[in-house]
């Protein structure tokens, strides 16, 4: 299943400089940890790390951008170009998700992207985001979120985005969409996929709420789709990946299509439409305010 053309253009046309200006290595390959046999060798580039195994057809693909993966203009652009050169290489048919930063998966937007920042900037910053999304959700290739860490907002929508979720079990690895506590709100494209993973009145309720779930409570809700301790998040997303991998890809890829087009179509529609609502809302004085405040007690909070 390819990507609307328009979006893998679009894909290539708008990320490409980044990753030439902002120096990522991407394509650097070093041997994987522990050695492993041929086809082990890692790849990436500074903020994502890509341990693919050629035999299996499958890839890990860590968020390295310490203290808490914010998703930083760096880091969706990594992300976007490791994914596309996973799927542009047939030898892999599925790639897991998860965090090599300890304690957390994703803390979502990076808020000194959109804080403080110029409309200019704030557009170019969301059509990463849009991409980002547009990219997973639309994958040929399997994805599971092995959530070893806590996941809000922008760590959720990545989440959501793959084909299904394994989340460990400490009470501290809270997973939602909590925008309306930053004083923000989660874009249509972002509560159509919320709705389509957990129903309308759920997502109705925790969106306006901004509800972060626990372990219990997101697999209550349908969040997650599995809850296990957290050292066996990796075996049990690779044997999630086994169960998927046995399904024929072209009839898996055409049924995924067939459920997410219509869901990925309106934002592609709309795409300019939905970034200039984003850049004129949070330019807005008073939610620069909000996200200043938020950040500065995400600050004190350690002090
Ligand atoms: C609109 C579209 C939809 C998406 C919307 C969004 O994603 S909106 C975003 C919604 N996201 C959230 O609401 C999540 C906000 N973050 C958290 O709740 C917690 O950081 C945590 C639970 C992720 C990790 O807790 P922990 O105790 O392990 O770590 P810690 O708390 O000590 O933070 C370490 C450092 O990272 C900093 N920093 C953290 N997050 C962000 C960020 N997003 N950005 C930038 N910086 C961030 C934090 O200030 C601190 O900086 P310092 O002082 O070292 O200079």
């Amino acid at each position: 299943m390819a990507l609307a053309s328009g979006v893998r253009f679009a894909a290539r046309a708008l990320l490409r400089p980044w990753a030439l200006l902002r120096g990522t290595t991407l394509g650097r390959t070093e041997p994987a940890a522990g050695g492993g046999g041929d086809g082990a060798r890692r790849f990436g580039s500074q903020r994502v790390l890509v341990e693919p195994d050629a035999a299996s057809g499958v890839a890990v693909m860590k968020l390295r951008n310490p203290p808490v993966n914010a998703l930083s203009l760096e880091l969706l652009t990594e992300l976007v170009i490791s994914l596309e050169k996973l799927e542009n290489d047939k030898t892999f048919r599925g790639v897991i998700l998860t965090s090599d930063c300890p304690r957390v998966f994703c803390a979502g937007l990076d808020l000194t992207e959109i804080c403080g920042r110029n409309p200019a900037h704030c557009a170019e910053y969301w059509k990463a985001m849009q991409e980002l999304w547009l990219r997973t959700y639309l994958s040929s290739l399997v994805l599971v979120a092995a959530i070893n860490g806590a996941c809000p907002a922008g760590g959720c929508i990545i989440a959501l985005s793959c084909d299904c979720r394994v989340l460990a079990d400490n009470p501290k690895y809270r997973i939602g969409l909590n925008e309306t506590l930053l004083g923000i709100i989660a874009p249509f494209w972002l509560k159509d996929t919320y709705v389509n993973t957990i129903g309308h009145r759920a997502s109705e309720q925790a969106l306006q709420l901004g509800s972060l779930f626990p372990p219990a409570e997101a697999l209550q809700v349908g969040l997650v789709d599995q809850v296990v301790p957290e050292d066996q998040v990796q075996s049990t997303a690779l044997s999630e990946m086994a169960r998927w991998l046995a399904v024929p890809d072209h009839a898996r890829q055409l049924t995924k299509n067939m459920m997410r087009k219509a869901t990925a179509d309106r934002l592609l529609r709309q795409r300019d439409a939905d970034t200039q609502n984003f850049v004129s809302f949070v330019c807005r004085d008073s939610i620069q305010k909000s996200l200043q405040a938020y950040l500065e007690k995400l600050r004190q909070r350690k002090g």
